[in-house]
């Protein structure tokens, strides 16, 4: 066990104990105030590049879960991707003794593994008010006895690049009753899993592929949660710019969740900024503009759209009751919507997940039309083989 630091560039430096990789590693410091669900934030691509500071004062004591079972549908059945994402962890008090019907190993073997350094002993309410205060800033871990790590702000990089699939990949339901596109900028595997649940076929493609090329094969496209600055992602703006303006598409469903709705954003004329130090936590109130019911929700970003941006046609769907910052649209007259925060959870409350249920209904609805209208039945231009391709997401 060494001894390590963590500091925040022009801010204070905290003095603990490594417990994972003995590695010296730099990246953008933001916290989170969910209690449970470390598998599932740490192995979360949205949180690439970045050092998690945990609210929680004890973290882990339920050990980690195998991170190669798989469910019915050879989705991962207990983690978010196949690794940890986060470069850092900091915590106040790390249990060394872990128990958990699921777990198979501890939090700090699996950190040693997957090459993310950790730290315990510090204190996170400390580290947590001054990032309150200064915003999110960057921040690195340093072991005693090594070089430090030259301070990098992920942000300016293009992150989503790393964390897609490389090549297109297909998970079949059991029901195979709609067939969705899905654009993978960092998909959590919990997002699949509510698709393929709920009877969809899902292609799931690299965030830079031309999706308008292939969506009349497809009965809706989803658009995933990923990492970094979504104005970084213009590949994928352009792409869906192209999807909203093709007069054969006007009634296709499209649901975009967390970077999925703040890429639709973007690529519907609206703008972006980022937050203080964003919204990370499992429970935060969000209040449905249609109905007035609050939703408690899962959420982890670090920007946020601009509701008054929002260009004619698109209302605000959801508020943040806490800042009161956007947290979803909707289209006034095509089946389009997207939330800020997370309706699958994976961790955190399941409280939307009704917003699947709608993009279904949606589904069900362009198929119906579909039946009745020659002019959508038009064959694409691009005629995709999906049952040749891959079942698991290409790394
Ligand atoms: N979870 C996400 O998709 C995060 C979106 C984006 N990277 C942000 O920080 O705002």
């Amino acid at each position: 066990m060494s001894e390590a630091t963590f500091s925040i560039r022009n801010g204070p430096t905290f003095k603990g104990i490594s417990f994972g990789a003995e590695k010296a590693v730099a990246g953008e410091a933001v916290f989170t105030t969910s209690l449970v669900g470390y598998p599932e934030s740490m192995s979360d691509p949205s949180y690439t590049g970045q050092i998690l500071v945990f609210t929680q004062p004890l973290i882990g004591n339920y050990g980690v879960p195998s991170s190669e079972a798989r469910d019915q549908f050879n989705l991962l059945r207990f983690f978010e991707s196949p690794h940890a994402h986060v470069v850092g962890i900091i915590v106040a008090e790390y249990a060394y003794e872990y128990s958990h019907w699921t777990a198979v190993e501890s939090l700090g073997s699996w950190c040693k593994r997957e090459g993310v350094a950790a730290v315990t002993g510090v204190d996170t309410r400390e580290v947590v008010q001054y990032l309150r205060e200064q915003g999110s800033s960057l921040g690195r871990i340093s072991i005693q006895g090594q070089k430090d790590a030259e301070w990098i702000d992920p942000m300016g990089v293009n992150l989503v690049a790393k964390v897609t699939t490389k090549h297109p990949y297909h998970v079949r339901s059991a029901e195979s009753k709609y067939n969705v596109a899905l654009i993978d900028c960092g998909v959590k595997e919990n997002i699949v899993r509510c698709l393929v649940t709920r009877g969809a076929n899902v292609t799931v493609f690299p965030y830079d592929y031309k999706i308008q090329n292939v969506a009349q094969q497809f009965d809706g496209v989803f658009i995933s949660n990923g990492p970094g600055d979504p104005g970084s992602c213009s590949t994928t703006i352009l792409n869906l710019k192209e999807l909203l303006q093709d007069e054969r598409l006007q009634d296709l469903p499209i649901f975009g969740i967390c970077l999925g709705h703040q890429l639709l954003a973007l690529a519907s004329g609206g703008s972006t900024h980022k937050l203080k130090y964003g919204n990370r936590a499992h429970n935060i109130p969000a209040m449905d503009l249609t109905t007035g019911q609050c939703h408690i929700t899962s959420q982890n970003h670090g920007y946020a759209v601009d509701a008054a941006s929002l260009p004619k046609d698109w209302v605000p769907f959801f508020i943040n009751l806490n800042d009161q910052s956007n947290e979803g649209m909707i289209h006034a007259k095509r089946p389009i919507f997207s939330t800020q925060f997370h309706p699958e959870a994976k961790g955190g409350p399941t409280d939307s997940a009704v917003l699947f249920d709608k993009y279904f209904n949606e589904l069900q609805q362009f198929i119906s039309k579909k039946q009745s209208d020659a002019k959508l039945n038009a064959t694409s231009s691009v005629a995709l083989k999906v049952e040749e391709l891959p079942t698991q997401r290409v790394l």
